[in-house]
């Protein structure tokens, strides 16, 4: 059994927290989405099963879940490597990968990117939203959950030695159903054991991070070492946020380089411009969270990535960080967001 108190649990197996450097706490390299497609409008039907081309570049950037193809990450492994490369070359040292069960996790691949890149990358235990849980999942028990969850990260997942670092991103709907409130408490369990970060895709509705905290916390959970994802499209409202700031997880702002007219899951959000998330980090700081925000982009689908005209993993790095600090975010609470912050976080207890 590896000692994990005091360590980072990697693809390639535990490292010294001071190893990571720069980190993207939420991204995927492999992955499909066909999960959440999402049909075109009936006049533009035809674009479910047309090629990525220049010209739909666009649309796909106002539609990305309404192209097949588009949710097929993990055709795209080449492409992700080179991203990757460049990514080191912009300063990143590390990437939270956080595909769980549900959603075409592949841990060999994984390993295999950290091996040729040189990037430290850690891999998710646990399982995505509801409509991903297979049947066999629905009839477990939380304490079965618990240790298919467990056995993720001291043994290895995906039928691999290859072992996971961190718990998540656990998938919850709004409401969240029966079968995601039992694994948010056996992620709870597993957590209480392991002394191992957490990270939880909240349901797209305000109410939805503070419901999950709330049933992480009567299960045992350290919401202390929990992130609280995708905020950006979840709590818009400034004094909800602070109140659910004060719950005590990290909060992540992990949609940077997705600006949308319509959210198609939600029409009631207008999705942020990434100028509006700085001004958002801006304020939490100001408040007093530098040491509870990690940022990221979520990067899930096709376009997003540099070969189909996208911002790639290097966006943060590159464009994002320069506008903090004009904003008036200090180097040192830059540092804080994208190092320190995801280094205390992914630390074994
Ligand atoms: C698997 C990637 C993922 O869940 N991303 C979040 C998309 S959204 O819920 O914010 O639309």
């Amino acid at each position: 059994m590896p000692q994990l108190s005091g360590s980072v649990q990697t693809v390639l197996g535990l490292i010294e927290p001071q190893q990571l450097g720069r980190t993207m706490t939420h991204e995927h390299l492999t992955m499909t989405f066909e999960c959440c497609y999402f049909p075109p409008a009936p006049h533009e039907e035809s674009m479910a099963e047309a090629p990525i081309e220049m010209k739909n570049l666009f649309w796909l950037k106002q539609n990305p879940y309404s192209s097949h193809e588009n949710l097929l990450l993990n055709q795209e492994i080449d492409a992700v490597k080179e991203e990757l490369l460049v990514y080191k070359q912009a300063g990143g040292g590390a990437i939270v990968e956080n595909t769980t069960m549900g959603i075409s996790r592949n841990v060999a691949t994984l390993k295999r990117l950290a091996q040729e890149t040189g990037v430290h990358i850690i891999a998710g235990a646990g399982f995505y939203v509801d409509i991903t849980h297979s049947e066999e999942t629905r009839k477990m028990t939380v304490e079965k959950l618990s240790d298919v969850i467990i056995s993720e990260v001291l043994h290895g997942a995906d039928g691999t030695d290859i072992r996971c670092g961190v718990i998540g991103e656990i998938g919850t709907s709004w409401p969240i159903t029966d079968s995601e409130k039992r694994v948010l408490q056996a992620t709870a369990h597993a957590q209480a054991q392991l002394g191992c970060p957490v990270i939880i895709h909240p349901g797209r509705n305000s109410a939805a991070p503070g419901a999950v905290v709330r049933i992480l916390q009567e299960a045992g959970g350290d919401i202390g070492k929990t992130v609280m994802s995708h905020l950006d499209r979840t709590i818009l409202d400034h004094g909800e946020l602070l109140e659910f700031a004060k719950m005590g997880s990290y909060l992540e702002y992990d949609l940077f380089g997705t600006e949308m007219l319509n959210y198609p899951f939600n029409l009631k959000v207008d999705m942020p411009s990434d100028n509006q998330r700085v001004k958002t980090l801006t304020c939490l700081v100001a408040e007093g969270y530098e040491d509870k925000i990690v940022i990221a982009h979520d990067i899930h689908t096709k376009n997003r990535l540099t070969k189909y005209g996208g911002h790639g993993y290097s966006y943060i790095l590159n464009s994002i960080v320069p506008k903090m600090l004009l904003r008036g975010i200090t180097q040192s609470q830059v540092n804080k967001i994208l190092i320190d912050n995801p280094r205390e976080w992914l630390t074994f207890k």
